[in-house]
């Protein structure tokens, strides 16, 4: 898959930095910021902003991304406390913000919480009749579920018809990471046209954030000033890290 002329899902992992400012010119500034640097994908965690319930304001934040993520990936999550972000919405007010994003004509990729919508399948093909393309992510903040368990929920995203599936869960020991990593490799060996992204959070997990070229996790995510999830590395370093494994590889 190509946006924007960068390849995901073979490769380098793209390295994708999330903006967690709570107000609008903090986020504009990270936005702008993160325009000149080596993230390859900028995700908006909408969920941070204290004002995502002003549509007019929302509004302007995309206005802003529209002109200075003319070169980088613009992705918009919307991330619920049951998924272990700040957001809490009704399922029509999410559909109002998701709207918003298909109406700014910047946004990129969508982040969608898969399994919290009522009929994902038919959400995804209302996004894409809107012309944007959806990441379907799943979070366990609490553990890593068996491997059949993890491989059935990236193949019911795909199925559901995700551009790119996500699965993001929480180590108990080095195990658990390694499950992680091979049901990866197994997803990205079985189903070469859809990109997968995993990653164990923690600092137990923190190997899963760098091998995507060997496993096949096809992109990472990197903090730059706020983490949005356990276990991120500082943005510099992983980019640093990916390019040093990409030359070996
Ligand atoms: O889904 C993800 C992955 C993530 O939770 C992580 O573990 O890096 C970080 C979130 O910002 C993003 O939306």
């Amino acid at each position: 898959m190509e946006i924007k002329g960068k390849t995901i899902g073979t490769g380098k992992p793209l390295l994708c930095v999330p903006v967690m400012e709570s107000n609008k010119e903090e986020i504009i500034d990270e936005l702008r910021t993160l325009a000149k640097s080596e993230a390859d994908i900028v995700e908006w965690r909408i969920d941070t902003f204290v004002d995502y319930k002003n549509y007019n304001a929302v509004r302007e934040v995309f206005a802003a991304a529209a002109e200075c993520m003319k070169e980088k990936i613009f992705l918009y999550t919307f991330r619920t406390k049951k998924q272990g972000g700040m957001g809490e919405l009704a399922p029509d007010e999410l559909n109002d913000l998701h709207d918003l994003a298909a109406e700014s004509g910047c946004v990129d990729l969508l982040d969608l919480e898969f399994f919290e919508e009522e009929h994902p399948a038919r959400k995804i093909r209302k996004l894409h009749k809107q012309g944007l393309k959806v990441i379907a992510s799943h979070h366990d903040f609490y553990e890593t579920p068996d491997r059949e368990v993890m491989k059935m929920l990236l193949e019911q995203m795909c199925a559901g018809g995700a551009d790119i599936v996500k699965l993001a869960v929480m180590p108990q020991n080095m195990e658990d990471v390694l499950k992680l990593l091979s049901v990866t490799y197994e997803f990205k060996e079985e189903n070469p046209d859809t990109p997968v992204i995993t990653m164990s959070m923690g600092k137990m997990g923190m190997i899963s954030r760098l091998c995507g070229e060997s496993f096949g996790s096809a992109i990472t995510f990197a903090a730059h000033k706020k983490a949005s999830a356990p276990g991120q590395m500082e943005m510099h370093e992983v980019a640093d890290i990916l390019e040093r494994i990409h030359k070996i590889m």
